[in-house]
């Protein structure tokens, strides 16, 4: 029999025992900045328009039933997620050097990416996953799940509120040859901070030099920026100056298919002459982890993403509900970075507009954090993150002054 009794209590999910506490509390004025998902002025999750349409032109189909997909997931969902991430006339899609397959969101492409590396990268020598401080909480656990050694990098200057550049290249450049770097493509969670693009072409010359593997988590792309392509400029760069590596890619955010977890995996192999056979049989060992661990991935999700991507009317809609999005969340930077000053918060708050993507590493501690939570049920995260979506024209002054009680 199992002895129970073995089995320790393991703490709470940071980000999930947030949302819990933050659903708990019962004061009208509460206000959401915990977890990285849209919401609209009235502090509601938002349905794009665009799927809602998808859903319906689905729902119309009478062909459409609830069979098992492939393993590798829906080809027309894997091809389309390709083009979005490595654009429509990418050079390594030509040469067919990508080996793509959905995947449980954004989470199950950064695990199917690490449990294959695992299994397959340089194992008769060392090897290091190297993370961004901070970076995702996630990325740490799935990583220790596969058994991937991993460090970080210094990522975030608290002087400066911005990259730490000289840190970031340095230990990149002190690492061992041939180590895995964990990159956000844009938006980085959860500083906002982005390196600039030629901050991006100095990290790619160093991790060159160093035959380092890249590894490109994106949660965000067209969340950023708005527009797409800039928001993939890091990844394209990268397979432009040669390189092989894997790409993370999620639609929760940007089709806000949270809870349809819809994501994808691509491995991208360097230009030989023998890619299409590599590409074969390491699509042929993914397939095999994929199997063993969820056999094929839920089918909705890819539906309603594939529907719009494939279609040049909604995928245009998509982009200019993208656009509704990171313009809202631009406009509450603008706004709480005003009202900050007004009030003479003490402090410096220019971060708050130069920081992009869904989330503002404000630079409140943990215990200003946890009175900003006891004194006006604000809820963040621990190290000072905040998701900018939580905030509205109804609460954006009144997260001002809570932040300006707890800083003087
Ligand atoms: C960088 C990054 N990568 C992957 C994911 C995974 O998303 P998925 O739903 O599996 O496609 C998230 C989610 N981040 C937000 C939610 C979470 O923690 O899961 C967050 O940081 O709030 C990321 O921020």
């Amino acid at each position: 029999s199992f002895n129970a009794d073995v089995v320790p209590q393991a703490p709470e999910d940071p980000l999930f025992g947030l949302m819990a506490a933050f659903r708990r509390d019962e004061d009208p004025k509460k206000v959401d900045l915990g977890i990285g998902a849209y919401r609209d002025d009235n502090a509601k999750p938002w349905v794009l328009p665009v799927v809602k349409k998808a859903d319906e032109i689905l729902r119309s189909d009478p062909n459409l039933n609830h069979e098992y997909l492939p393993i590798a997931g829906l080809a027309d969902f894997t091809t389309a997620s390709q083009k979005l991430i490595l654009g429509a006339d990418s050079p390594a899609i030509k040469e067919k050097r990508v080996a793509s397959l959905q995947t449980i969101s954004g989470t199950g492409a950064v695990h199917l990416g690490a449990l294959f590396l695992a299994k397959f990268y340089r194992t008769n020598s060392q090897r290091t996953a190297y993370f961004s401080d901070p970076t995702w909480v996630n990325h740490f656990q799935i990583f220790k799940n596969v058994h991937l050694d991993y460090l970080t990098y210094p990522y975030f200057s608290a002087k400066t509120r911005g990259l730490d550049f000289e840190g970031m290249v340095n230990t990149i450049r002190n690492a061992a040859e041939g180590s895995i770097i964990v990159l956000h493509a844009c938006a980085h969670n959860p500083t906002g901070v982005d390196p600039t693009q030629e901050q991006w072409k100095e990290i790619c010359k160093v991790m060159q030099e160093k035959k380092h593997f890249p590894f490109f988590d994106c949660a965000y792309q067209g969340f950023a920026s708005g527009d797409l392509a800039k928001d993939a400029w890091a990844v394209r760069y990268f397979i432009d100056q040669g390189f092989e590596l894997c790409i993370a890619q999620s639609y929760a955010k940007n089709f806000g298919l949270y809870g349809e977890r819809a994501g994808c995996f691509h491995f991208v192999t360097s230009a030989a002459s023998d890619a299409e056979t590599t590409v074969t049989r390491i699509a042929s060992q993914l397939a095999i982890l994929q199997r063993s661990e969820i056999s094929n991935p839920p089918a909705y999700g890819a539906r309603i993403a594939s529907t719009v991507l494939n279609n040049k009317e909604l995928f245009a809609e998509w982009e200019a509900d993208l656009r509704t999005m990171s313009g809202r969340i631009i406009e509450m930077r603008k706004a709480l970075r005003s009202k900050l000053e007004e009030l003479g918060t003490p402090g410096t708050w220019n971060h708050i507009t130069d920081q992009i993507g869904m989330f503002s590493y404000t630079g409140l501690s943990e215990a200003q954090v946890l009175k900003i939570r006891s004194d006006s049920h604000v809820y963040m995260t621990k190290n000072g993150r905040i998701s900018m979506a939580g905030l509205n024209t109804h609460n954006v002054d009144y997260f001002a002054h809570a932040v300006d009680k707890v800083v003087r």
